[in-house]
């Protein structure tokens, strides 16, 4: 189903309703308010209340998947000049109320062949009610500003943009935070480039209003081009960044600018409260709820056997990685941990571990004759160089070691359904090209500085350059198929494992139910 709905409602008191029922039917939906013809045309300001209650309200009745776009454009017209230019062909119209005439005339304006649905009978049903002139500032300047981040747009958003739009006769800008500025949010590496989040952004404005002019410009600072556009009018800001709004206009009046009208928009709250989410609405809860869902969809791997299926386990330093493949293993599957292979390997009379002494000499040995990890540590990790030459000794042998124990596991009686092969630098070692798919653990840079100078004794400036020597995170994200956070608590992380877990079950069940059916 990849579908897109026009919903012509004319009484939003029984929205919740239609919209579970439209779900079933399309994953897009644009919303045309079928307003009196009285009330056309009205300043647009007049109905932000009541679409940002639409949106509002529709996030207790249909879930984040159905995109709802309340069309802005049509209440600007006249009520018999309304033709609707939208950018998604309609395959489908819906009513809430008995309007056939209107219906049929979308139905040939838009070319669509099948029957419009009626949802249910609405006689008696009120119209649409346009705010009252006092309670609403109804002011419509030529140029609007606002910003934000916009990734992944949400209910909010729509809010946000659409009480702008309402408010604009002649230019909206809008300004996209670039990565410079989302260093700070939640799970940043999970936020997208900024081209693509002012793609999605142009596409929404132009959807719900194509007779503005749009101008999206990346910013690298919270004030952008309000600090010397002369052509501004309004600021539209949320309840959380009034403060902003006022800045702007001190920066202004410093410049010698006009100040701008600021209009301020309510911040809509979430429905979850589990200590773990924001409690408003927002792109961070979006983000942590991609955790232990399929982030990119695996590459095919047709050179390697179907089963098991290798998933490679990897992340930052002190992430969690070991911890997450115990949770793994406790499901099902089966672990082999590289670091506990590079400790076999490096046992006296392994030909690495000779190799290993020959390179760095016996001073990395301890009293027991073995390899001293303490005294092999300092003189690779800070030393590019050397570790290149660790790597090159050891990266072979374990990759040797863990091939053998696969090949035990193929040609055991029980071949285990998954393989987590846990490898702190599975991507480093371009080990990604064995597995199935990457799953990986990310925390934010301060809390494995913490984790690694309370685990591994180590100073600050110790603990950064061993964060400095790893993938980053932005690499490690754009390289996996699964990702895990463990910055929130145990349980969080356990049930992003079950999900992933859950989900890679169901997919393996198919797939072989597929195969068995050829
Ligand atoms: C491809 C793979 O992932 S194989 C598994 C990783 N092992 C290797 O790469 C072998 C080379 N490394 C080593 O032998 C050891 O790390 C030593 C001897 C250098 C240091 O040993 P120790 O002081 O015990 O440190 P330890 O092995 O715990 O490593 C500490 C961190 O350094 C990082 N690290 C380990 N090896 C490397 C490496 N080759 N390059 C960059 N970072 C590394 C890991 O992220 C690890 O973090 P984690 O414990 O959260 O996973």
């Amino acid at each position: 189903m990849a579908s897109t709905g026009l919903l012509v409602v004319s009484n939003i008191k029984q929205l919740g309703q239609s919209l579970r029922s439209i779900e079933k039917y399309v994953n897009s939906l644009y919303i045309h308010l079928n307003v009196p013809a009285s009330t056309l045309p009205t300043p647009p300001p007049v109905w932000g209340r009541l679409i940002s209650q639409l949106y509002a309200d529709s996030s207790s009745y249909v879930d984040n998947k159905l995109d709802l776009r309340v069309l802005v454009a049509p209440l600007r017209q006249q009520h018999d000049a309304r033709t609707l230019k939208l950018r998604k062909p309609i395959d489908i119209i819906f009513s809430d109320a008995h309007h056939p005439e209107l219906c049929d005339r979308l139905r040939s304006e838009l070319n669509i062949s099948k029957p419009t649905i009626f949802l249910q009978d609405t006689k008696g049903c009120t119209d649409l009610q346009a705010d009252s002139g006092k309670s609403v500032n109804q002011k419509v300047f030529p140029n609007v500003v606002l910003g934000g981040t916009f990734d992944r747009i949400h209910i909010g958003h729509k809010i946000f943009l659409t009480q702008a739009v309402l408010r604009t006769c002649k230019r909206l800008v809008v300004g996209v935070t670039t990565a410079a500025m989302t260093k700070g949010k939640v799970l940043p590496e999970l936020i997208l480039p900024v081209e693509e989040r002012i793609a999605q952004l142009r596409e929404f404005l132009l959807d719900i209003d194509n007779t503005l002019q749009y101008d999206i410009v990346p910013i690298d600072d919270p004030f952008g081009p309000t600090q010397h556009d002369p052509e501004m009018d309004m600021i539209v800001v949320s309840a959380e960044t009034l403060r902003g709004g006022q800045k702007v206009n001190e920066i202004r009046a410093a410049n010698q600018l006009c100040q701008l009208d600021i209009f301020a928009i309510d911040i809509v709250e979430s429905n979850v409260n589990d200590g773990i989410h924001e409690s408003k609405v927002s792109s961070s809860n979006t983000r942590i709820d991609l955790l232990g869902t399929r982030w990119q969809q695996p590459l095919a791997r047709p050179e390697l056997p179907r089963r098991p299926y290798i998933i490679g386990l990897t992340g930052g330093i002190a992430s969690g990685k070991s911890k997450m493949a115990e949770r793994l293993g406790n499901m099902g599957a089966h672990v082999i941990d590289c670091d506990k292979v590079a400790h076999d390997v490096y046992e006296p009379g392994q030909p690495c571990c000779e190799k290993i002494v020959q390179h760095f000499g016996q001073e990395i040995l301890g009293s027991d004759g073995r390899i001293d990890r303490t005294k092999l540590g300092p003189r690779v990790f800070g030393n590019p160089q050397e570790l290149q030459a660790l790597n090159a000794i050891v990266w072979p042998e374990i990759r040797v070691e863990v091939n053998r124990r696969l090949a035990v596991l193929r040609a055991g009686a029980h071949v285990p359904k998954v393989v987590v092969l846990e490898a702190a630098v599975l991507l480093k070692a371009g080990w990604e090209t064995n597995c199935h798919e990457v799953w990986s653990m990310i925390v934010p840079a301060e809390e494995a500085i913490k984790r690694i100078m309370e685990r591994n004794k180590l100073s600050e400036s110790e603990a950064k350059n061993r964060l400095a020597q790893q993938v980053s995170n932005v690499d490690i994200v754009s390289k996996s198929q699964v990702i895990f956070s463990s910055q929130w608590d145990y349980d969080f992380t356990q049930r992003q494992a079950e999900r992933a877990w859950q989900m890679l079950t169901k997919e393996l069940e198919q797939a072989e139910r597929m195969s068995s059916s050829l």
